[in-house]
């Protein structure tokens, strides 16, 4: 099966091109490129030459159609908003890595995002691309938005707690951790070596725009009103996203019941490792994986359940989970050119 990467130098095209290389139905069909369209992708990747050899393209919605089975859009949010619509039209399966299709709710992007929404009629085309948690809907689905990273750690880390009523609902709060791939490979003043380099920010404080799909996703599964804190930092590594989750218990429950139900909860997943008891995940154990691993810790004391969830941005944050989708939407074992080991040390 052809697959078209649209993005094509970005972080997140790039890894889709690794993982499409290793996978047995998958091929690279065409790479679109809106700033280097006619260069070759190895001279601006050198590390694919003698490997993947192939002239980046401009967009064009009917050739793209014409000679692929699938699109990858790897662009930043506002762009395939506008983009996915007529490839849709020519009849083509969309996975979306951006923002664009994850909110239904139109106001609620263009708040948070800045831009202005896809239209409702394709919003509402679109499934949520939580592989562990929509595989069904994802199989039918000819529209894939794609998780963001953040919320893939968190929402794995803490659905099977956030299901059962052990947890008081107002007192969830996300510490999150990114590396600096998360932020793309355009040139910023903030993901700067010497601005991120021997250093520790928080930022986006109460404004990311990841808050309202981790609510999306908490409400629906929970069916009642929720809200969380979330606060994001830039940590001077490559890859690599930790939450380190905490909720308030209702009750005093030992951390052996909560990490039987989250091995119940994920038993049928291979994807979402739920560790021993007493070991805490890293983010080099996942490192050019597709496995979100979880770490559980219930301090008696306070009553608090600790939930560590890790991931690597660009894999299950991204590229990764993209790919495991395409593997649910065509009947394919999920584990389809996805089952390496992580990159360790
Ligand atoms: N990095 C990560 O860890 C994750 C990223 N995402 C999301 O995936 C998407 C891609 O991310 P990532 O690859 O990291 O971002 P990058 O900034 O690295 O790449 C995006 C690419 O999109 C193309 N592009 C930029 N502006 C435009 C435009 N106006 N119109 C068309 N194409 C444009 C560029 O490639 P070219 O000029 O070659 O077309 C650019 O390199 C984003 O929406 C991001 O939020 C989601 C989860 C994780
Ligand atoms: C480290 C870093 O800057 N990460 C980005 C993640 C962007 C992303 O993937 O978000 P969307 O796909 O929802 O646009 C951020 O925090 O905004």
């Amino acid at each position: 099966m052809k697959a078209a990467i649209i993005g094509g130098t970005g972080y997140g095209s790039i890894e889709l091109t690794r993982l499409i290389q290793k996978h047995p139905f998958l091929e690279i069909g065409s790479v679109v490129s809106n700033s280097q369209a006619g260069s070759n992708f190895s001279d601006i990747y050198p590390h694919l030459s003698n490997i993947i050899d192939k002239p980046l393209e401009k967009f064009d919605a009917n050739s793209l159609c014409e000679q692929n089975d699938i699109v990858f859009l790897a662009t930043p949010s506002g762009v395939s908003s506008n983009l996915v619509p007529q490839l849709l039209d020519n009849g083509i399966k969309c996975i979306d890595l951006s923002g664009d299709f994850r909110l239904r709710s139109a106001e609620e992007y263009e708040l948070w995002y800045k831009h202005s929404p896809a239209e409702q009629k394709f919003i509402k085309k679109a499934t949520y691309g939580l592989s562990e948690i929509y595989g069904e809907k994802i199989k039918t689905s000819n529209l894939i938005a794609n998780p963001g990273c953040y919320p893939t750690a968190a929402t794995l880390g803490l659905l099977p707690i956030a299901k059962t009523d052990y947890i008081d609902q107002k007192s969830i709060i996300i510490d999150a951790k990114s590396g600096v791939t998360g932020a793309g490979r355009s040139l910023s003043i903030t993901s700067h070596y010497a601005e991120i380099n021997e250093n520790l920010k928080a930022y986006k404080l109460g404004a990311h725009q990841h808050i309202p799909e981790i609510e999306q996703v908490l409400q629906d599964e929970i069916d009642s009103p929720i809200t969380i804190t979330f606060t994001t930092h830039l940590v001077p590594m490559l890859r690599g996203i930790m939450c380190t989750i905490y909720v308030n218990l209702k009750e005093n429950i030992a951390t052996n019941e909560i990490h039987q139900l989250y091995n119940e909860f994920y038993k049928n997943h291979p994807f979402v490792r739920v560790r021993l008891l007493g070991t805490v995940p890293e983010t080099k154990e996942v490192l050019g994986s597709n496995y979100c691993d979880i770490g559980l810790h219930v301090d008696p004391r306070t009553n608090r359940l600790t939930i560590i969830s890790v991931i690597d941005n660009l894999v299950k944050g991204a590229a990764g989970q993209a790919i495991q989708n395409v593997n649910l939407m065509n009947g394919w074992d999920e584990q389809t050119g996805l089952a390496d080991l992580p990159l360790y040390p």
